[in-house]
């Protein structure tokens, strides 16, 4: 039986499908909204049952000083800083935390965050979700592999809490070439489905070739540079693999383009460009494209 009192950052679609999972799993699960306006409850769809309504969240306003000790954090890369400074003052001392986004860029953040008794942890998930006005609906099932990043305590988190909240879960010991391999593929889909406006499985044309080869050959001198395990040949091929699988599917940077939403550009095709830059390694293709997404975004 586990005991704990997990607390999940937001109503957002990985946030509502740790929450729908807790209840399942009878585990003591509270979603963390910004206002009182926002606690309506989320209708949650899952792939293969009933829908079903998710219990009510909490806002900022309704937390206790000091009293958070399990916190999941499935929040777009960009409002992981803002969010931990907010609810900092409702973290127990010895809290455990867990990031889960996409992209890279915000564990350092986040460990100067912390205090001393706090761990922090990161799950990177497969699972697929996605929000409209009608609630939360799961599309796909996927694995998710997590890993302590900092802390001296990694004990107080196991497999089967993560296993509890997300489905098929494993830990890891090389969360940093699992981070890397997943940023491949995104600075390769992401940021080109955007800017083109087409479906993943259109990035399977001659005409991307050049551009996606580029990409892949930058991210993984980046990564190479600062010590990640990485191979050319598994890169390429685990790219093509993803847009086929994901054919039908729009990226969610298109999705967030299209909605006139901010993107993780910064935290993904970003934080290659930053890197190279303090680097000095050339990341010419990713830096065009950066600049390019950024218009589009700044345009809408
Ligand atoms: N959805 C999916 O299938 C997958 C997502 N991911 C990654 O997981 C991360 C989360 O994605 P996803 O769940 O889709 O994102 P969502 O945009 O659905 O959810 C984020 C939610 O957090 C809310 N939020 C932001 N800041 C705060 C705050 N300070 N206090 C309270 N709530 C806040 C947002 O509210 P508001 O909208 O009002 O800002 C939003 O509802 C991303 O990095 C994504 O790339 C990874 C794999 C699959
Ligand atoms: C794997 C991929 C590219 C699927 O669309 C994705 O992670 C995303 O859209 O963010």
């Amino acid at each position: 039986m586990n005991n704990k009192t997990w607390f999940v950052a937001g109503q957002g679609s990985i946030g509502s499908f740790i929450a729908y999972n807790a209840m399942n799993k009878g585990i003591s699960c509270k979603q963390i909204v910004r206002e009182l306006t926002q606690t309506s409850q989320t209708c949650f769809h899952p792939i293969d049952k009933d829908s079903i309504l998710l219990p009510e969240s909490l806002p900022f306003s309704g937390l206790v000083p000091a009293s958070i000790q399990f916190l999941i954090v499935p929040l777009k890369a960009y409002d992981i800083v803002p969010f931990l400074t907010q609810v900092k003052p409702f973290l127990a001392e010895n809290a455990a935390i867990v990031l889960c986004h996409n992209g890279l860029g915000t564990i350092e953040l986040a460990t100067e965050l912390i205090t001393d008794n706090m761990d922090l942890f990161f799950c990177t998930t497969n699972n697929g979700l996605y929000k409209n006005e009608q609630g939360v609906f799961q599309a796909g099932l996927g694995e998710s592999l997590w890993s302590h990043v900092a802390g001296l305590q990694p004990e107080k988190l196991t497999n089967n809490d993560f296993t509890s909240l997300l489905g098929s879960a494993n830990m890891v010991n090389n969360l940093q070439q699992v981070l890397w391999q997943k940023l491949v593929i995104n600075c390769a889909i992401n940021p080109l489905t955007a800017i083109n406006k087409i479906k993943n499985g259109a990035l399977d044309q001659d005409v991307y070739r050049s551009s996606i080869a580029n990409i892949v050959n930058e991210t993984l001198a980046v990564g190479q540079a600062i010590g990640v395990e990485l191979k050319h040949d598994q890169l390429i091929n685990r790219v093509y693999q993803v847009i086929q699988a994901t054919a039908n599917n729009y990226s969610s940077m298109y999705q967030d383009v299209h909605a006139h939403k901010k993107t993780e550009i910064d935290f993904i095709t970003g934080h290659v460009v930053k890197l190279g830059k303090e680097l000095g390694i050339p990341t010419p293709t990713s830096n065009l494209i950066y600049e390019q997404l950024k218009t589009l975004y700044n345009n809408q």
